[in-house]
């Protein structure tokens, strides 16, 4: 089976190309694959789909490492717009069809770029339940701590919690957060530093992952929380452990958040199943 190796500011991926509709691995064997000792080794397993509307490129699977569905995937999105851009199929911009709905990819100049869903933020969407909230955020208890926090889908979800320093956030906080039964579907934890207006410091802990060295629709998770409290520009410039991405949303109830940013290749294979 053949496979690429690519990743965006760090968060890896292996690419498999199913556009002609063959089925997939099973699930024990795409964890195998995603396995950084025994198998491959990537955060996501991003796989090439059939197009599900007319017009569109292709379409795409998100798998995490641990073998556990995703509905979006920022980066891989934007690494699925690089690997297409190479193979011909997409030239200037197109239109993949993400779990989450049509994502429009662009070829930038330098990088390439992905519109993700517009955000949400209601309860039901995430989906989460029981937490106590108010215009600024809700909050909810964990161990001895009062943990405040934005929650936000962005075809999957996020919990962000703002902090002084991105270097001493508590990110041990996270897999408490990650099983609490306030999130049925498990989330994704992002830490967020505001530096600027402009400028965002911001690490992931990925549902089923753990850390990665970045998370794109994390990064528009922390810019469209961060925006919609007033706290941020129209665009943000976010600063992961594993590079720099770019998040631009205005605020449009219907508008989706775009995220800009390096997509690298690193290597081509074969996967003996
Ligand atoms: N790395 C991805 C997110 C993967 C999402 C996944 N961990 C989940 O929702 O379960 C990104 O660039 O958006």
């Amino acid at each position: 089976m053949r496979f690429t190796k690519m990743h965006g500011a760090g968060n890896d991926f292996v690419v498999l190309d199913r556009r002609d509709g063959s089925p997939l691995p099973p699930r024990h064997e795409l964890a195998h694959m995603a396995d950084r000792h025994t198998g491959i080794g990537c955060d996501q397993l991003m796989i090439l789909t059939p197009a599900q509307r007319p017009g569109s490129v292709a379409g795409y699977r998100i798998v995490n490492q641990d073998g556990s569905d995703a509905g979006q995937c920022g980066n891989g999105a934007r690494c699925l717009a690089a690997w297409l851009h190479r193979d011909g199929a997409l030239q200037r911009e197109g239109v993949l069809d993400s779990p989450a709905g049509p994502v429009f990819a662009r070829v930038l100049d330098e990088g390439f770029e992905v519109s993700l869903s517009a955000p949400r933020f209601d309860a039901p969407s995430i989906p989460m339940t029981g937490v106590s909230s108010d215009e600024s955020g809700h909050r909810l208890r964990v161990g001895d701590c009062d943990v405040r926090f934005g929650a936000v889908s962005m075809g999957n979800p996020h919990v962000v919690i703002e902090v002084d320093e991105i270097t001493a956030a508590p990110v041990e906080l996270a897999a408490t957060l990650q099983s609490h039964p306030a999130f049925p579907g498990g989330c994704n934890v992002g830490f967020v530093q505001r530096v600027t207006r402009a400028h965002l410091r911001l690490r992931v802990i990925e549902r089923g992952v753990g850390e990665t060295l970045a998370c794109g629709s994390g990064a528009c998770a922390a810019h469209a929380w961060l925006h919609h409290q007033g706290r941020v520009d129209e665009h943000t410039a976010i600063d992961l452990p594993g590079g720099r991405l770019g998040a631009t949303w205005a605020g449009g109830r219907e508008e989706p958040v775009r995220l800009s940013g390096p997509a690298t290749f690193v290597f081509e294979g074969t996967w003996n199943s």
